[in-house]
């Protein structure tokens, strides 16, 4: 690939372009907000100035119900010879492209990385983002095959790993992983929006990780959950028939009657076991287990470089970091490192770390 387009240059966008960017591809932004574009060129993600011939592809990068609209704009431009999208919900999409007839279906494949933040605008962005991410594509019956051959380059370029999926399936498995998610997520935050100043600030760091994705951009949100509708709530009703059961048996653990209350510590139990199952199946890094790490855990000075040391420290023992924690309160004297590694070699790393002078538990 030599050269790409991308076409709303926020926080997914500036990444692709950066990453294509530092591969060696021209890239040419646009973005109906100037200062985002103009931001996404300062970051050297590429070029204003339009092609001047079609590039080889043209990512479109604009949220959800904007993508069919802008595909039959910039096909009908002849912008690029194959093009992709990278919005969240793949049905829509392709349902907006195939009842908008001046787009030309053979030259598009929907595509969705699985990767990104709650923060919105090019300035969010990274050019390492999409590192060992799964990126769905969903080619349908119109894609040419030479189309989605220039998707997976993109993809391969990105350091993203391709998964290809059937539209419908794509959108119902995200509602599960990620829709749903995020609207719990958003009831989480919602509840300590008018809490007492005493309540909020006895938060730990569970409640901050699982209240982060609340801080995305309504506006986006409401439009990907808009096109996603009915899967959503197949799962938010999994949820309240689940709740349903804990908030009983929350009610009931105290009952004078063995029998209610033995009903009740098996109900909660079993949610309990099952959640610990779930919790095990959400992989680090594709191919590696939960099960198969554990944590190694380094207490961390609150003072410049101490956690570049520590990260210098482990690459000396040989050992490979396959995910990290970090867990800081302002205010205190340290910080804690939650370095997760394979199993066989958690042992040894704590043991190395403690020697050269490490605060470690394992
Ligand atoms: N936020 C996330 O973590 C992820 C988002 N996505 C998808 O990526 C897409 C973009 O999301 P973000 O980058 O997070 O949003 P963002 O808000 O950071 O960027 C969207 C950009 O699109 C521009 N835009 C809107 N309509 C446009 C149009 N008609 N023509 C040109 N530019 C237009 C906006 O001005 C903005 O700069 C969405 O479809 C979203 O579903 C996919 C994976 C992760
Ligand atoms: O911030 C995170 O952890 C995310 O998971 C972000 C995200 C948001 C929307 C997507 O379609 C994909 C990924």
């Amino acid at each position: 690939m030599r050269s790409a387009a991308v076409i709303g240059t926020g926080a997914i966008g500036t990444s692709v372009a950066l990453a294509l960017t530092r591969s060696g591809v021209t890239v040419h932004l646009v973005d109906v907000n100037r200062t985002a574009a103009q931001t996404a060129e300062a970051m050297g993600a590429g070029s204003l100035s339009p092609p001047k011939e079609p590039v080889d592809v043209a990512v479109l990068a604009v949220p959800p119900a904007h993508v069919a609209a802008e595909l039959a704009r910039v096909q009908r431009e002849g912008l690029a010879r194959a093009y992709t999208d990278v919005a969240s919900v793949k049905a829509r999409p392709q349902q907006d492209l195939l009842a908008a007839h001046s787009a030309d279906p053979a030259g598009y494949i929907g595509g969705h990385p699985l990767a990104g933040t709650e923060r919105s605008g090019p300035l969010a962005a990274r050019a390492d983002l999409f590192e060992g991410r799964p990126w769905v594509l969903t080619p349908s019956a119109h894609t040419d095959e030479a189309v989605l051959n220039r998707a997976l380059e993109l993809v391969a370029l990105c350091a993203g790993t391709p998964v290809i999926m059937d539209v419908a399936a794509h959108d119902r498995a995200v509602a599960l992983t990620s829709h749903a998610p995020h609207l719990i997520s958003s009831l989480m935050a919602a509840r300590l929006s008018d809490a007492t100043e005493a309540s909020v600030r006895v938060c730990g760091q569970g409640l901050r990780s699982m209240t982060r994705i609340a801080g995305g951009d309504p506006a986006l949100w409401q439009d990907i959950l808009h096109s996603n509708a009915e899967a959503v709530a197949d799962v938010l009703e999994a949820y309240a028939a689940d709740l349903a059961v804990v908030v009983g048996a929350l009610r009931t653990l105290g009952s004078a009657d063995p029998g209610v209350r033995g009903q009740a510590e098996q109900d909660l139990r079993r949610l309990l076991v099952q959640g610990l199952r779930g919790h095990a199946r959400v992989t680090p890094k594709p191919g590696t287990s939960l099960a198969d790490l554990a944590a190694v855990t380094v207490a961390i000075p609150d003072r410049p470089n101490a956690l570049a040391e520590v990260f210098a420290a482990v690459g000396e023992t040989g050992v490979n970091i396959e995910d990290v924690r970090i867990e800081h309160a302002p205010g205190q004297g340290q910080g804690l490192v939650e370095l997760l590694v394979h199993r066989g070699g958690a042992p040894e790393l704590a043991r190395l770390l403690g020697a050269g002078g490490w605060s470690v538990s394992a």
